[in-house]
């Protein structure tokens, strides 16, 4: 079935698992993530950012949104686990109106690039709109950049969540889910050196608000498929990503939902670039996508064991 958000995330808290949160931007994708979650009997939650929805509908906002919301909710109403649509990364006004206009689940009001009043107040003027037609909040608090050990510490303060303030803003907006910035970033390429997390700020985040949280910037960039890819030509030198023990502990300390794109599409162009080398007489769209498509729902099957959802829908 078709379902909010928040109820994901609320039972996820309640028990202390996460869900991974999967970025698609095509069919293709979404077909993976389906049969991952019917296979680990595990809740979904599909996210697409601006770009997808832009990408989606050739250029046109409105159309993009209208399509991911069909294409999930005909998936969504005949599986057995529940299945979320979140939009990923709001930053323009009018494309989060176009995604609660069309039916997502949920949407991201990201103003975490502005000073703490001003996100506030963007933040709480979305939770109005998007709560009085059913729509469940995210909202971030602090900066995505890695902590590298030589940066000091003014940085560290300057874009790492802070506690106290996040306290103040979930109980002045109503934001339903928090990504507190705790030292991850976007992309394959995330430490220079060793991951570090600041999980003593995440602990006192979770202590401080009390409601789901979500750890952005999260894929591990798993070695075994950088080396797949890189054998059928990919260059992928100095990839690096949230170990899984790193993101077992970020769930212990209160994350709940964990935003994963870049692992799924190394999956993909593993499975593509080996596909199409070994079969070079191929050409039907049906067939050439199939590596890529098995090979993201298993990145997506061992993620969700990972974090303990499976079995939970
Ligand atoms: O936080 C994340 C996931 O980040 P990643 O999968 O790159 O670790 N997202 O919001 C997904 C979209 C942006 C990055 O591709
Ligand atoms: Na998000
Ligand atoms: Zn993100």
């Amino acid at each position: 079935p078709y379902v909010n958000t928040k109820d994901i995330l609320e039972k996820a808290s309640k028990e202390g698992y996460a869900v991974p949160a999967l970025n698609i931007n095509n069919l293709e994708f979404l077909h993976a993530i389906i049969d991952a979650g019917i296979e680990e009997n595990a809740p979904i939650i599909i996210e697409t950012s601006e770009g997808a929805i832009k990408y989606a509908g050739n250029g046109d906002i409105r159309r993009g949104a209208q399509l991911f919301v069909s294409m999930v909710r005909a998936f969504a109403n005949t599986v057995p686990v529940p299945v979320a649509l979140h939009l990923d990364h709001g930053k323009h006004f009018n494309i989060i109106m176009e995604a609660i206009k069309a039916g997502y689940s949920s949407v991201m009001i990201d103003a975490s690039e502005y000073p703490f009043e001003k996100n506030l107040e963007e933040t709480k003027k979305i939770v109005e709109i998007a709560h009085s037609v059913g729509v469940s909040v995210e909202a971030e608090l602090g900066r995505l950049v890695g902590i590298e050990d030589n940066v000091v510490v003014a940085e560290h303060e300057a874009v790492l969540v802070d506690p106290n303030e996040a306290k103040e803003f979930v109980e002045n907006t109503g934001v339903d889910f928090l990504a507190p910035a705790i030292g991850t970033s976007h992309g394959a390429f995330k430490f220079k050196g060793e991951a570090k997390l600041d999980f003593d700020r995440l602990k006192k985040v979770k202590e401080l608000t009390g409601i789901p949280l979500v750890l952005h910037g999260a894929s591990s960039v798993p070695e075994d498929i950088v080396k797949l890819a890189e054998s059928y030509g990919a260059n992928f030198k100095g990839a690096k990503g949230v170990p899984s023990d790193i993101l077992k502990k970020a769930v212990k300390f209160g994350i709940n939902k964990v935003n994963t794109d870049t692992d799924l599409r190394m999956a993909y162009v593993a499975g593509l670039r080996e596909f199409l080398t070994n079969n070079p007489g191929e050409f039907d769209p049906r067939k050439y996508f199939k590596t890529a498509k098995e090979y993201v729902k298993e990145v997506i099957k061992a993620r969700m064991r990972l974090l303990g959802c499976s079995n939970k829908a």
